[in-house]
């Protein structure tokens, strides 16, 4: 059946929706077979300027408002998000095409997660005091401005609210650029927001390709810009945001190890290993894609494997059974395949998988390579995509060495039932996000982000405020002041 999933316009700023159709088009396309959803326009520099002066305009009222009333209204948004989950799931499954199984938990519930806890902090954000003999100064923590946020396509509510509730809890503004693949729910989590008392002009969507990205992070009124994208874009945010002395959180990409020693509980180490590849169709940057195995277990892990992931349901996305969906874009699937190409090509053994399904969509079956090494293309460059690499290994250090040989840095994971080893492991990690005995859990109170090119800056808990908030220091003399003439 056709969907339509059109809004009301393709910008939303100043509390309203905006159009300008002479922005470039933008087709949103339904994965699952290649229908078009909605129609909306890239913004046209005059849209840029518009968001950009009523996110100004905005600005100082919002920081003015105590942090309890900020919050306050961050929570209501994250009320109304939970009562229309369902909606907003359905939405983020047309835009995705990410099983609806997966987007009723994982995308605008976590995005609630975000705006709750960020706008509980909001009222308890504070400096401090320091006494200095008679003399003493205090801190105040103050906002940074006006800030862009800009996503990838994978979780498009998601980032919007894990870059909005920081944001805005500091008493920050925000323009918000979506990834052009799918710039559906961020528009809804703006009207959502109004809908929660929101002032007008404090968070403002603006739709469109790289180019609108870049127009936002070099102009003199912006004060923060937070990426979430690859590593190739990230570099060229964060040149662009230094040379305007901008703060910056970048989320970029990752090829991250997970070590599955021998000791490990065997159906929990593959419950994690799928969790780590097949979620989302492993369109996750934090996935565990370099899966080393102690040779020892090799043999039954790859049995295990196999046989539970010949089990996936794969198919309509909109069908509460179906666990796994079609690639986001067909390009993105053209990559995941030329990937699968030169996995074979340069000597990896297919297990499971390899092939694009004969059906409307972009779906590549769930795939798994052993005997991949080190050097091998797949092993090296992220993927993302369903794609997962059995590495084999034999003792501790050398598999430390080889999981952290890599630019990467975002996350690593670590299975043994020895805790001792665990930990030793876990600290030994290049990586800014670490799971011991689990995978690819990102509750809000917990720190999220990477080391090395991963990025830089954390999401969620109480690490995020320190990014979208900066110190102000006042000495305050309480004698006489001594000059030497
Ligand atoms: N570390 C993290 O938290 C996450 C990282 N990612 C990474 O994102 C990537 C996939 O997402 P994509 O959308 O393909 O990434 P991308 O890097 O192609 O695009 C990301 C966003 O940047 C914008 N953009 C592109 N060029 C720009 C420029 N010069 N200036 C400003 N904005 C620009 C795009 O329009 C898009 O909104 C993967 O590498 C993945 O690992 C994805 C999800 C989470």
């Amino acid at each position: 059946m056709p969907q339509t999933a059109q809004p009301r316009a393709s910008h939303y700023i100043n509390g309203a929706f905006v159009e300008d159709t002479a922005g470039e088009p933008i087709a949103v396309i339904y994965p699952a077979d290649g229908s078009t959803i909605a129609h909306l326009h890239a913004a046209t520099p005059a849209v840029v300027e518009q968001a950009l002066a009523a996110s100004q305009a905005a600005l100082p009222a919002w920081r003015a408002m105590t942090g309890t009333e900020r919050g306050r209204i961050l929570r209501r948004a994250a009320d109304l998000i939970r009562d229309r989950n369902r909606d907003l799931s359905v939405l983020e499954t047309l835009d995705t095409g990410k099983p609806l199984q997966e987007t009723l938990v994982a995308d605008a519930a976590s995005g609630a997660d975000a705006l709750e806890y960020l706008g509980g902090l909001a009222g308890s954000l504070t400096g401090e005091h320091i006494q200095l003999g008679d003399d003493f100064a205090y801190t105040i923590r103050e906002p940074l401005g006006i800030c862009v946020g800009i996503g990838a396509w994978n979780y498009p509510t998601q980032i919007a609210c894990w870059k909005a509730a920081p944001a805005l809890a500091c008493g920050n503004v925000m323009i918000f650029k979506p990834s052009e693949t799918t710039p559906l729910g961020a528009l809804k989590l703006a009207e959502i927001l109004t809908e929660a008392g929101l002032p007008d002009g404090v968070f403002n969507v603006v739709q469109g390709m790289g180019a609108v990205g870049a127009a936002l992070v070099g102009d003199a009124r912006v004060d923060k810009v937070s990426l979430t994208g690859s590593v190739p874009t990230g570099r060229k945010v964060y040149a662009a945001a230094a040379a305007g002395i901008k703060h910056v959180t970048m989320e970029l990409g990752g090829k991250s190890p997970l070590v599955i020693f021998e000791d490990a509980d065997l159906e929990n180490a593959v419950s994690a290993t799928i969790n780590a590849n097949f979620y989302s169709s492993g369109q996750i940057c934090s996935n565990g894609t370099r899966v080393f195995v102690h040779k020892a277990l090799k043999h039954a892990f790859l049995d295990c494997l196999a046989a539970r992931v010949g089990t996936a349901v794969i198919g309509d996305p909109l069908d509460e059974a179906t666990n796994f969906g079609p690639m986001a874009t067909e390009a993105q699937g053209q990559i995941v395949l030329d990937y699968i190409a030169k996995g074979v090509a340069e000597g990896a053994r297919l297990v499971l998988g390899g092939t694009r399904l004969d059906r409307p969509g972009c779906y590549i079956a769930p795939t798994i390579f052993a005997d991949v090494t080190d050097q091998m293309t797949i092993a090296r460059e992220e993927i993302f995509g369903p794609v997962l690499s059995v590495l084999d290994f034999d003792d501790e250090a050398e598999v430390l060495a080889r999981a952290n040989a890599t630019a990467f840095g975002l996350a690593a994971g670590v299975f043994t039932r020895d805790l001792a080893r665990a930990h030793r492991v876990a600290a030994g990690f290049e990586a800014g996000t670490c799971w011991i005995n689990t995978y690819n859990l990102t509750p809000v109170e917990m720190p999220f982000g990477g080391v090395k090119a991963s990025g830089v800056g954390r999401e969620n808990a109480k690490a995020a405020i320190e990014h979208y908030s900066q110190l102000k220091t006042v000495y305050v003399g309480m004698g006489d002041v001594e000059a030497p003439y």
